[in-house]
């Protein structure tokens, strides 16, 4: 029965050859503390299965060795080296640790790629455990090199910059981490990880941003709550879609903003905020003016689209985002919106159906206020020139504001309150 339950665990590890090496330090650390008859083992296949279950007894799989004095290890590997059996890996691993203070990473990086040839029994657990020694340079390198000192990147990052590094020196000695298969993998070479624009927006604190939503969240409004879950939820879904935030002054719209951006910048996930006048754009975080971001033509007209080249820095970016959200859009002609849903679909590539190539886009206004200034114009002119007036607005979503937040802040005499009650109006 032993043999059996043995040979099933065998052909389980089987697959990659790797796993043998696990297998066989099994076998060795058992052989070296216990005599079996008196006589030393030749490590032959039904060798190995019959120590396997002297090791652990009865295993019929992975998960049998995991449990290992009361605690159960989350990995088999972590379990066995509990039990001792992968102590060399601990030693170089402690060597790394120990050169950590005094070596840079780049060195303790070389250090790993030696050690990965053959000597590590399990590379990819050492890999985890040292992971954040080997990494700690990155940021500050990728900082000098693409001269932005408040670059900030995740651990994912990171990660995946310390795997670039560990390639290259691989490569100079001729192979690659393609040949150790336990080890993670490289991501396919991605041109955004040299584009500065999409580097810049993810730059942003994410703890910072966490606690921001984490108090907003708490004191948003019912109305606030639930036009904040529908767009995450259409971003969240990518489903794209076209939605129209309308709200008198006071009701909240930027801080709607604040919070939306700071649910999708603190997962690194890329908002564009940006306003029709330069002014409305410095109270959005990260914000820039529509034409500029877009590079929407100064005199747009019902065929023009946006400069922007698709592929250029600037297009991977608006491709890359998540989410669009355009403040202040009734100033602004519909032939602008039109400009940037035309580009989109070169961008994006996809979704002819759908406006802005499928991109979620946020508009964010009141009718009430200023309206596109068009010289020497006519009311219908200018209505006509509005967003309203556009073939996208059929597409839109509309959600309407309602509470005057500003006048329910408590801090003005009821003079002041009246008065502004009376201008928002
Ligand atoms: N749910 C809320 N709880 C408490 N204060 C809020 C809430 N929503 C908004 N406020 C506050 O109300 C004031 C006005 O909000 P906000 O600036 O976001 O409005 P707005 O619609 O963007 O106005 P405007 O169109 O004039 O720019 C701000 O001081 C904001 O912090």
């Amino acid at each position: 029965m032993a043999n059996t339950q043995a040979s099933v665990l065998v052909n389980k590890v089987k697959p990659h050859k790797d796993s043998w090496k696990v297998h066989v330090k099994l076998l060795y650390s058992w052989t070296q503390n216990t005599s079996y008859g008196g006589e030393t083992l030749e490590c032959g296949l039904a060798d190995q299965t019959l120590l396997v279950v002297n090791v652990v007894r009865g295993p019929t799989s992975y998960e049998d060795i995991k449990p290992f004095n009361g605690v159960l290890y989350p990995e088999y590997k972590d379990a066995c080296f509990a039990r001792w059996l992968l102590d060399e890996d601990q030693e170089y691993i402690d060597n790394i640790v120990r050169r950590s203070f005094e070596s840079f990473g780049s060195d303790l990086r070389h250090v790993f790629v030696l050690i990965l040839y053959n000597t590590l029994s399990v590379p990819e657990t050492s890999w985890e455990i040292t992971l954040q020694i080997l990494s700690e340079d990155i940021e500050h390198n990728r900082r000098i090199y693409f001269n932005r000192p408040k670059l900030l990147l995740s651990d994912e990052e990171k990660m995946k910059f310390s795997l670039q590094e560990i390639e290259k020196h691989l490569r100079q000695n001729g192979t690659s981490l393609a040949n150790f298969t336990f080890m993670p993998q490289l991501p396919p070479a991605d041109d955004t990880d040299s584009n500065f624009l999409i580097l810049d927006e993810r730059s942003y604190d994410r703890q910072a941003l966490v606690e921001t939503l984490d108090r907003g969240v708490q004191k948003m409004t019912d109305e606030q709550r639930k036009f904040f879950d529908e767009i995450l939820d259409a971003v969240n879904e990518e489903r794209g879609g076209m939605f129209l935030v309308y709200g008198f002054g006071g009701t909240g719209k930027t801080l709607l903003w604040k919070l939306i951006s700071a649910a999708i910048r603190s997962k690194g996930d890329i908002v564009l905020n940006v306003a029709s006048s330069g002014i409305a754009s410095l109270l959005l975080q990260g914000g820039m003016n529509a034409h500029s971001r877009f590079d929407i033509p100064l005199s747009p007209d019902e065929f023009s689209s946006c400069t922007m080249a698709s592929g250029s820095d600037q297009a991977n970016l608006v491709k890359e985002a998540s989410l669009i959200i355009w403040d202040e859009t009734p100033m602004m002609s519909k032939h602008c919106f039109e400009a940037l849903d035309r580009s989109m679909y070169d961008i994006m590539g996809k979704h002819r159906t759908k406006p802005f190539g499928g991109k979620v886009v946020v508009f964010g206004g009141d009718f009430r206020q200023v309206l596109p200034v068009i010289h020497g114009a006519g009311r219908a002119k200018i209505v006509l020139a509005a967003l309203n007036s556009s073939y996208l607005w059929e597409h839109c979503k509309f959600f309407k504001l309602t509470k005057n937040m500003q006048l329910l802040s408590g801090d003005l005499t009821p003079e002041e309150a009246q008065e502004l009650k009376e201008f928002s109006e």
